[in-house]
């Protein structure tokens, strides 16, 4: 099989038309220009186009790394859930580009308020999502009023002449500590903070208190401790088919 016997056209020009890094296509070896290819299909199937943030296939992915990180280690994960206050009045008032004007804006202002191991995505129209790993409870506050006032103080210009205010409502939920749930779950509970916020006026957040764990201090600490037997510490012993332990 050859290079050229592949259909190739058109993926190396999506990436190529995304601004993605494409060496010209090689006769030999092709290793190199497959790999950039792969590469470029892979960031461009996880990217927004119109703001080059994460989409919502990456969030997900990345909701479910963190769920499965709190649950095994404990740690604090918060998920934040932003919507633009009136964003159709902007439409209607302005035109569809200018909206887009500020959807970027909004992009560019939320990747300067968090740190570089956060993920924040466009999680479709004018609703965003940040995960915050590591996120102790106090913190959560000071970074969505951070985020909140950032987008409240920034001025966007949707043409020579012109530049609008806007700002955003947010949500935020805890991943459960100790407990496997799920990233829907982990969504619609921030989703719900989110609504909270936009009945209580707009322009503030609602975080829900970082849910008890259900699990004692001395039920997690057996979660890592070696397992007590008849012979002695160990493994557990194997389960028989009944479910009973033997
Ligand atoms: N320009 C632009 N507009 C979009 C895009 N995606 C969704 N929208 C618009 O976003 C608007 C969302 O309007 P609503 O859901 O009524 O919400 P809202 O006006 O922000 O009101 P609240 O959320 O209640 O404060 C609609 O007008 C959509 O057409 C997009 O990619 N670009």
């Amino acid at each position: 099989m050859f290079l050229h016997d592949l259909r190739l056209a058109t993926a190396h020009a999506l990436v190529a038309q995304a601004g993605g890094d494409m060496p010209a296509l090689p006769s030999e070896p092709p290793t190199q220009y497959l790999q950039a290819l792969i590469d470029g299909l892979c960031e461009l199937s996880l990217k927004d186009p119109l703001t080059g943030l994460a989409n919502r296939r990456y969030l997900y992915a990345t909701l479910d790394r963190e769920i499965d990180r709190v649950t095994r280690a404990g740690d604090s994960a918060l998920l934040l859930m932003l919507d633009i206050d009136h964003f159709k009045q902007i439409n209607d008032a302005h035109g569809h580009l200018a909206g887009d004007l500020v959807l970027q804006s909004v992009a560019r202002t939320l990747n300067a308020c968090v740190r570089p191991m956060d993920t924040i995505a466009r999680y479709g129209g004018e609703e965003f999502a940040i995960v915050l790993p590591s996120c102790q409870a106090n913190f959560a506050r000071v970074v969505g009023e951070r985020v909140r006032r950032a987008i409240e103080s920034t001025p966007i210009r949707i043409s020579p002449i012109e530049q609008v205010h806007i700002t955003v409502s947010i949500g935020g939920a805890f991943a459960l500590q100790w407990i496997r749930s799920t990233k829907q779950l982990w969504v619609e509970r921030a989703d719900q903070q989110l609504y909270v916020a936009k009945q209580a006026g707009r322009n503030r957040m609602s975080i829900e208190d970082q849910p008890d764990s259900t699990v004692s201090a001395e039920e997690k600490n057996m979660l890592f401790a070696p397992v007590f037997t008849p012979s002695g510490w160990g493994e557990l012993p194997p389960l028989d088919p009944a479910g009973s332990v033997k």
